[in-house]
């Protein structure tokens, strides 16, 4: 069983400490109470509402329309019946700084989004906000037609689970490796200890790790925490639909790694999405994600569609091969590096 201080608390991000909840790497602070009453409160997970594994069936479409109009939601437009995220004109500044100046896309079901552009355009912050840690100063934020209302913590209704891998991996240095990988099942599972165990180590090793069960994060390279932090977002209790994320987001996940570590990231990125069958067949678990990144053999590899963030806004999204064929001269500049262009440092 993991630590005692750890033990009290539940995120799908460890938690660091009954005395001080806050994770390394968690950019919010974690309320006390919440961790006291062994909520989820450093997660960026929602509890699900009708969730299941099958993707979209119509069935699937059935109860989400009854449980809106529960809540008094208006029906979503036909061509929309397959968003799980939209973003609708949102703002945020940090004090004099306006970071986010009316920013708007959608994500749909089964897409592998990326999402690209200068270094302090927001694009982190954007993560954030879809993952319900930021709230926006205005505009919305839909998680399946629904609006969200304050943060992932205040509102459990998001109606999908979301999982934010972060840049700096995040791990919780006090805990060990299996016990980072496998906190959400020892917190929010009925798994025998060993069964959690088994996971852990199958887990880890479908990110290329092994025998690293009982290392410290410190005894780990940079790209080595990285995949860590992968099988912490992967790890599901297959008994137990409801603690598996369906959307993940990841921060800059090969930032900082060799070429090979990064293909290898990419593809496991790749691996645990729905549209790809794994060994015996079986799909992927997540529905769809998004990844923010900087790499070129990242956003060839791992993703579908790109949106490109600039001066606050969307200023171009099209396919991955699209890229680098575009006119636009923004994403001309950014993606050939060079220092003529509307882009200024
Ligand atoms: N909590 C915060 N308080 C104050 N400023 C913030 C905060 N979070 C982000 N910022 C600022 O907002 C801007 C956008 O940050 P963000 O990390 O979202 O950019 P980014 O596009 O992801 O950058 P990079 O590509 O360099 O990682 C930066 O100027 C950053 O300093």
């Amino acid at each position: 069983m993991i630590s005692a201080a750890a033990s009290s608390a539940s995120a799908i991000l460890p938690i660091a400490s009954s005395r001080n909840p806050t994770p390394p790497g968690c950019p919010w602070p974690i309320k006390q109470g919440a961790v006291a009453r062994g909520k989820v409160a450093c997660a960026c997970v929602a509890p699900p509402v009708n969730f299941r594994n099958d993707g979209f069936s119509s069935s699937r479409y059935d109860d989400r329309s009854s449980a809106a109009e529960g809540l008094g939601v208006a029906p979503m437009p036909e061509d929309d019946l397959d968003v799980l995220i939209e973003c609708r004109d949102v703002y945020k500044s940090f004090g004099e700084k306006h970071i986010l100046k009316g920013v708007s896309f959608k994500i749909r079901h089964g897409e592998a989004v990326g999402i690209i552009g200068p270094s302090g355009t927001g694009k982190s912050t954007i993560l954030k906000i879809i993952a319900g840690l930021l709230a926006p100063d205005k505009g919305e934020v839909y998680i399946r037609g629904r609006k969200r209302a304050g943060l992932v913590g205040d509102n459990d209704m998001s109606g999908l689970r979301i999982g934010l891998v972060f840049q700096s991996a995040a791990l919780f240095d006090s805990l060990t490796v299996r016990e980072n990988v496998g906190f959400l099942l020892y917190e929010n599972s009925n798994m025998p200890e060993a069964k959690i165990s088994k996971l852990v180590t199958e887990t880890l090793a479908a990110v290329g790790l092994k025998g690293v069960e009982d290392r410290l994060p410190s005894e780990l390279s940079g790209g080595m925490k990285k995949r860590v932090a992968l099988a912490r977002s992967i790890i599901c209790d297959d008994t137990n639909d409801s603690i598996e994320p369906e959307v993940l987001l990841y921060d800059e996940p090969t930032a900082g790694l060799d070429p090979i570590a990064s293909t290898v990231v990419e593809d496991l990125i790749r691996s645990v999405h729905l549209k790809i069958n794994d060994a015996v067949g079986k799909p992927g678990k997540i529905a769809s994600y998004v990844v923010v990144t900087h790499q070129h053999s990242t956003i060839r590899r791992a993703v579908d569609r790109l949106l490109f963030l600039y001066d606050g806004k969307v200023v171009w999204e099209g396919m991955t091969h699209e890229f680098t064929m575009s006119e636009n001269p923004i994403v001309r500049q950014f993606a050939s590096g060079s220092l003529d262009g509307p882009i200024q440092y």
